[in-house]
């Protein structure tokens, strides 16, 4: 979506650094949002492809570039160099030169996939286990770089086909302690009046859990947030429906302790995600069907094994 304001250029404009020179020829827009727009490019000379923002506002800009290369030097240091080739974090930073008006704009990996609500909607909630632990995984990276997410939302997770899960638009991260910059209404802690909003572990925690009490029954979330005013808006509402709600009983444990507060850090609530909810799914303890992915990963290794047995046998 764009708007006559900040009209998108076209596929085809190429846009070159004043500072680099480096060009990139724009193929599409990906997606516009408050504090930029978003688009596909190729670097000229070079097959990859890659996601370039441009803001409207440099500070805000250079806030989500810090952010990127604290997550760009964690990867080198991690010795995920051969991966790092191929999608850097952040590729280059310059500005763009259109006619008087110089516009600041990043580059960074292209990431290939659907918003998580739509990727739940289309492949079944029997995916939320396995998502939901890559999500947690990312929020537990940042966490221990001393950044809060802050922004969590469904939009801002893309999945790919194969259930890979990618943060996008760090606009919202802010360093442990201090006030989150960003957030949307419903996935906001403040908004429920659970505490406050000083960036912490569990302030992602809480977003998260509200993520997946939308994805899992978007009717009883909607309703527990109309029912009140501003405020008298209350968790009690929330933890009664995750009580109550059928769909979120297997889940109710942990979301209980992610909307209280209680998770020590985000490394427990993985541990917690993984053991109660990841596992029990993946032998289809929980409701839903188990993914086809896995019964056909199960399937060829019965059939592996067979083999390996037939053959120790015959030698
Ligand atoms: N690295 C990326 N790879 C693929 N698509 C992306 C990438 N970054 C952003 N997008 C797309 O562009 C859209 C807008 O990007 P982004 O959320 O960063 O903008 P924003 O102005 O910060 O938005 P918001 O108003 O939600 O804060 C995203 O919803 C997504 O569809």
């Amino acid at each position: 979506m764009t708007t006559s304001s900040n009209p998108a250029y076209p596929a085809g404009t190429i846009i070159t650094g004043k500072w680099r020179k480096s060009r990139f020829v724009i193929r599409r827009v990906l997606g516009q949002g408050a504090n930029g727009i978003v688009y596909l490019v190729q670097k000229a000379g070079y097959r990859g492809l890659y996601a370039l923002k441009m803001g409207y506002d440099t500070l805000d800009l250079q806030s989500e570039i810090n952010v990127l290369t604290s997550l760009q030097s964690q990867r080198k240091s991690q010795d995920l160099l051969k991966e790092n080739v191929k999608s850097p974090f952040l590729l280059e930073v310059d500005d763009f030169k259109d006619r008087n008006k110089d516009i600041p704009f990043y580059v960074m990996r292209y990431i290939e996939g659907s918003a998580l609500h739509l990727f739940i909607r289309k492949r079944g909630s029997e995916w939320i286990g396995l998502t939901g632990l890559r999500l947690l995984e990312k929020l537990r990276g940042l966490h221990q770089m001393g950044f809060v997410f802050g922004d969590l939302k469904p939009e801002n997770v893309l999945v790919s086909e194969y259930g890979r899960v990618e943060l996008i638009d760090y606009g919202g991260v802010s360093t442990i302690g201090r006030s989150v910059k960003q957030f949307t209404e419903w996935y906001d802690r403040g908004y429920w009046n659970a505490g406050s909003r000083t960036g912490d572990e569990a302030y992602d925690l809480f977003a998260f859990a509200i993520l997946m009490i939308q994805l899992l029954d978007e009717q009883a979330l909607k309703e527990a947030a109309k029912q009140q005013l501003p405020q008298t808006r209350n968790t009690a509402e929330l933890l009664s429906l995750i009580q109550r709600k059928t769909s979120l009983k297997p889940y109710s444990s942990w979301l209980r302790k992610a909307v209280l507060g209680e998770f020590a850090n985000s490394q427990q609530a993985l541990m917690m995600w993984k053991e109660q909810i990841y596992a029990p799914a993946i032998v289809g303890k929980l409701p839903g069907k188990t993914p086809r992915w896995l019964k056909s990963a199960f399937a060829f290794s019965i059939v592996i094994l067979c083999f390996a047995v037939c053959l120790a046998f015959f030698l």
